[in-house]
């Protein structure tokens, strides 16, 4: 199963997007439940490959939109796990935003999701079994 670290480590997921118009706003910037609902799978992601358990979201934390998203972008959601409780885990989310034709790239929105391991159920069972 490896050590805390190695599971965390390999857990890391990343996902790309182009910002077509379909996700965008009337600002022309990716709507922001477009980005949450990203977030919130990105994390879920992160969490399941993690633990390798069922999960369900428990919370979520602050979440910062520094900049706007404007459409004819490239996104990057990068989800990693920060703590682990007994039957939980915390993951942090950056959104990078990425320009399509030079290197440019930013973090533009963060933030925290929590997730909690459940039986079939949904009663809390410990999110890891065994560490090396
Ligand atoms: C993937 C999806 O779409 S899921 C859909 C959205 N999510 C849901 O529907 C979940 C609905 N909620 C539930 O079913 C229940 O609240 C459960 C099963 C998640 C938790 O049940 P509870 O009996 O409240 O759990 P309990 O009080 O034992 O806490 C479980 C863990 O959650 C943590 N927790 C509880 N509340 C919070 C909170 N607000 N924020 C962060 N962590 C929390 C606890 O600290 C504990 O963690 P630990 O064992 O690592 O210390």
């Amino acid at each position: 199963m490896g050590t805390l670290e190695e599971r965390i480590a390999k857990s890391e997921t990343h996902i790309f997007k182009a910002v077509f118009p379909s996700t965008t706003n009337h600002y022309d910037t990716l709507f922001g439940g477009t980005a949450l609902q990203l977030m919130d799978e990105v994390s879920f992601i992160c969490a399941t490959r993690f633990s390798r358990k069922k999960v369900v979201t428990i919370s979520t934390g602050q979440i910062d939109f520094k900049k706007a998203i404007p459409a004819g972008t490239l996104i990057e959601l990068v989800a990693k796990v920060i703590s682990v409780g007994t039957t939980s885990c915390k993951i942090h989310v950056d959104i990078f935003m990425e320009q399509m034709y030079s290197e440019l790239r930013e973090s533009v929105v963060s933030g925290t999701f929590s997730f909690v391991a459940v039986d079939e159920n949904k009663k809390p069972v410990a999110i890891l079994d065994h560490l090396a």
